[in-house]
C-alpha cells in the first residue's frame, strides 16, 4: 500500500489504495478505511487510521518501528495506540486552540529526541471508555484530542467517526431520567450533574424529571401512554434501589398482566407425597373482595392494587393476548432500564455492573449495554390478620425479606436523616431485640432441589452438603455473558415462554415448612453491597429464573451474630449453618401467624400477612453488562 504523507495535507486511502473523497454525515456506506496525518495532543504527529473496527494510530516518526534504542536501552512508547468503536461513545469539535507537544512521561523516544511542539490548530475529541487497571469493573472515560491546520480534514474525521457510531443500533438516543434529590446523602442531583456531560457527548437526548415527593416517579411512569414511552429508549433512575423499584412498578403494574402465583392455602397433600409434599388445588379461585388499601405506601393507590391484582392473565393455555399485551410485549423488548447509583445500598447496580460508580453506570448506558434481569412478582393477599382478602401486586428486582429484614427497614425509616448510616444503627437495634416470628412457608420444589434432598438421605457427607449448601468452590458466580443466565430453567422447558411453573398442577410439587423464623428472605439476585460484599446469596444469578429462599430459623443470638458476621465478610459462609435453609425455587407462599407482618421489597416497606411470590425470568433488561467478578 502506498502511503503519501506530509505535515499539512491529509491522506485518505481506500481498500484499493485509491484516494477517498470527502465523506458526508449520511454517507454511512463509505469505503471503510480512512488514513491521515494528524496531531495527537500530548503525543505528536500520528498517522491515524479508521476502519470498520475503530481507530488506530502510529507515531509518524516511528511508523516502521515501535521502539527506539539509546545506549543499549530500549524505549517503547507507553501511549495507547488504538480504540475500538465499541468503546467509543462520542466525537466532538473543540475550539480552535493549542495542541501540546509530546509528554516525556508518555513517549520515551520523543523524550530523547526532545520533539516538543505547541501550536494552534483545529481540533476534535474522541471520547472512549477504558477499564481501570486496578479494578476491572470500574470504567473510566478516556479522551483523545486530534488536531489539524485544515478545518475540512477535521470535519471529514468527525463525520466518519460519527457515521461509524451511528450504526451501533443498541445505543440509546433518547432517555427519560428521574433524579431523586433525597437519595442516599441527598446528593442525587449532584450525582446527575457529574455524569450529564457523558450523555451530551454521546448525543443522547434526555428528559430529566427531578422528583418532588415519594411516588412521583411511579405516577409519571404509570400515567405515560405506551406510545409516549416508546419514544424513549429507556428510563434511568438516579437514586437507590427503592427509587428504582418505584420506577419499575410504575412501568409494570399498569401494563404487565400475568397469572398470579397460588394462594397460600391453594394446596392439598399429594397422594404419593409423604410428609410435607403438596400439590396446588386445580381451578382454585380467589375471592375478589373489594377492600381498602391498608398499606400506607405512597406508591400504589388501592385502585392500582385492584386493577393489577384482579386481572389474571391466562394466555398460556390458548387464550389470545390482547392488542395491549402485544404492544407492551414489544415495548418491553426494546425498552431498557438504567441506574446511576446515588442511594444508600445500591445493590442492583453492584450486581449488574460489579461496582458502585455513577460514571461506570453512565458509560454502560451510553454504550448501550444490555443484561436481562429476573423480576419477582409479589402478591399480597392480606395486609393484616384481620383484613379481607384483596390481592395487591408489587414487583421487586433484588430482594423480598421478612422478620429481621422487615424490622430493619421499618426502624431505619425513622432515621432517614442519618443517610446510609441509618441501616447500621437500625440493624443493631433490631439485632438486640432478637425477635422471631411464627409463619408457614410453602415453596415449589424444582429438580435441583429434589436432588439435594435425595442426597440428604444418603451418607453423611451428602447430608451435610444438603443442609449446608454448596461449598464456595462449587458456586457458579454470575458474570458478564453468564452461561447460566442464558439457559431456560428446567421447570420451563416444556411450556410456552409465558407459562408459569404451576400452569399444570399435576407437574408441580410444593414443600411446606412451619416454624419460628428470625427472618425469611427471597433473593432475586445476589444482592452484593458494601455491607455484604459477596451478597446475601453469592451464587444467585441475574436471570436464571430462580428465587433463593432463605429461611433463618430461631437460634441463639450468638449464632445469629455469627451468621451476620459471615455475611459482612468477603468469602464468608453465611449459609453454612444448621438453622439456615436455602431453597432455589421459582415460587413460594407465606402466611404469618402473628399480628405484625412487615416485608421489605427492594428496601421499601410492604405490609403483608399473607403473600405469594413468583419469579419471571429476564422480564426486563438493564443498560449494564453484568459483573466482572
Ligand atoms: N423528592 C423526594 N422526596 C422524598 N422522597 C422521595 C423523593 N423522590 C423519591 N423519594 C423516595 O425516596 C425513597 C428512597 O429513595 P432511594 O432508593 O433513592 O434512596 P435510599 O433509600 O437512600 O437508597 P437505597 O434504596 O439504595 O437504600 C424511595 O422510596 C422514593 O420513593
Amino acid at each position: 500500500m502506498e502511503i503519501w504523507r506530509d505535515n499539512v495535507g491529509s491522506i485518505s486511502i481506500g481498500r484499493d489504495n485509491s484516494p477517498l473523497h470527502n465523506v458526508g454525515v449520511q454517507d454511512v456506506e463509505a469505503p471503510s478505511i480512512l488514513r491521515s496525518t494528524l496531531f495527537l495532543d500530548h503525543v505528536g504527529d500520528v498517522v491515524l487510521t479508521l476502519d470498520s473496527e475503530g481507530l488506530s494510530w502510529d507515531l509518524l516518526d516511528s511508523f516502521e518501528t515501535d521502539e527506539s534504542v539509546c545506549l543499549g536501552i530500549k524505549f517503547s512508547p507507553k501511549i495507547a495506540k488504538e480504540t475500538k468503536f465499541f468503546d467509543v461513545y462520542g466525537v466532538e469539535f473543540v475550539k480552535y486552540g493549542f495542541m501540546h507537544g509530546s509528554n516525556p512521561a508518555n513517549v520515551g523516544k520523543y523524550f530523547l529526541s526532545c520533539k516538543f511542539r505547541d501550536s494552534e490548530m483545529h481540533r476534535f475529541r474522541v471520547h472512549g471508555v477504558q477499564k481501570s487497571h486496578t479494578q476491572p469493573c470500574l470504567w473510566v472515560p478516556t479522551t483523545y484530542t486530534f488536531g489539524h491546520k485544515d478545518l475540512e480534514t477535521c470535519q471529514l474525521w468527525v463525520n466518519r467517526i460519527n457515521a461509524s457510531l451511528k450504526i451501533k443500533k443498541e445505543r440509546p438516543k433518547n432517555l427519560l431520567v428521574f433524579v431523586n434529590p433525597r437519595s442516599g446523602k441527598a446528593n442525587g442531583w449532584r450525582t446527575w450533574e457529574s455524569v450529564a456531560p457523558i450523555f451530551s457527548r454521546a448525543n443522547v437526548e434526555v428528559k430529566v424529571v427531578v422528583t418532588e415527593r415519594a411516588g412521583h416517579a411511579f405516577d409519571v411512569m404509570a400515567s405515560l401512554a405506551n406510545k409516549e414511552l416508546n419514544s424513549y429508549d429507556g428510563v434511568i433512575a438516579v437514586g437507590g434501589d427503592g427509587f428504582f423499584n418505584e420506577i419499575l412498578n410504575g412501568f409494570l403494574l399498569p401494563r404487565y398482566r400475568a397469572r398470579h402465583p397460588p394462594f397460600p392455602s391453594d394446596f392439598i397433600h399429594s397422594v404419593e407425597g409423604k410428609g410435607n409434599a403438596l400439590v396446588p388445588k386445580s381451578n382454585e379461585t380467589v375471592p375478589e373482595t373489594a377492600h381498602k388499601n391498608e398499606d400506607n405506601s405512597p406508591l400504589i393507590s388501592s385502585s392500582t392494587c385492584n386493577r393489577s391484582g384482579l386481572e389474571n392473565f391466562r394466555t398460556e393455555d390458548g387464550a389470545n393476548p390482547t392488542d395491549q399485551d402485544l404492544e407492551f410485549s414489544r415495548l418491553k423488548e426494546r425498552f431498557r432500564f438504567g441506574i446511576i447509583p446515588a442511594g444508600s445500598t445500591d445493590a442492583i447496580v453492584m450486581c449488574t455492573t460489579g461496582t458502585r460508580d455513577p460514571v461506570t453506570s453512565a458509560l454502560h448506558i451510553v454504550l448501550g449495554k444490555r443484561v436481562y434481569l429476573d423480576i419477582a412478582q409479589v402478591v399480597r393477599w392480606k395486609a393484616s390478620s384481620t383484613a379481607n382478602i384483596e390481592p395487591c401486586v408489587r414487583y421487586a428486582a433484588s430482594f423480598a425479606g421478612y422478620g429481621f429484614y422487615g424490622d430493619v427497614i421499618t426502624e431505619s425509616e425513622k432515621y432517614r436523616w442519618m443517610g446510609p448510616k441509618r441501616y447500621d444503627y437500625a440493624g443493631t437495634k433490631v439485632f438486640l431485640r432478637h425477635r422471631s416470628y411464627e409463619a408457614e412457608v410453602a415453596y415449589m420444589e424444582t429438580e435441583s432441589e429434589k436432588i439435594n434432598s435425595f442426597a440428604g438421605k444418603g451418607h453423611l457427607f451428602s447430608r451435610t452438603r444438603a443442609v449446608w449448601g454448596p461449598e464456595k468452590s462449587e458456586r457458579a458466580v454470575c458474570r458478564m455473558n453468564c452461561g447460566v443466565c442464558k439457559r431456560r430453567p428446567s421447570y420451563m422447558s416444556t411450556r410456552s415462554p409465558r407459562a408459569t411453573p404451576y400452569s399444570r398442577s399435576e407437574e408441580t410439587r410444593w414443600r411446606r415448612c412451619r416454624g419460628h423464623f428470625l427472618s425469611i428472605g427471597a433473593a432475586v439476585i445476589s444482592n452484593r453491597n458494601e455491607r455484604a460484599p459477596d451478597g446475601l446469596v453469592a451464587d444467585a444469578h441475574l436471570s436464571d429464573g430462580f428465587l433463593h429462599l432463605l429461611l433463618i430459623r430461631d437460634c441463639p443470638r450468638a449464632l445469629y451474630l455469627w451468621h451476620l458476621t459471615q455475611l459482612a465478610k468477603r468469602g464468608g459462609k453465611p449459609l453454612n449453618f444448621e438453622f439456615v435453609e436455602q431453597h432455589k425455587t421459582p415460587a413460594f407462599t407465606f402466611t404469618s401467624f402473628g399480628n405484625e407482618s412487615v416485608w421489605n421489597l427492594d428496601g421499601e416497606l410492604f405490609h403483608a400477612h399473607q403473600l405469594s411470590a413468583q419469579v419471571f425470568q429476564g422480564l426486563i433488561s438493564l443498560f449494564a453488562s453484568g459483573p466482572e467478578v
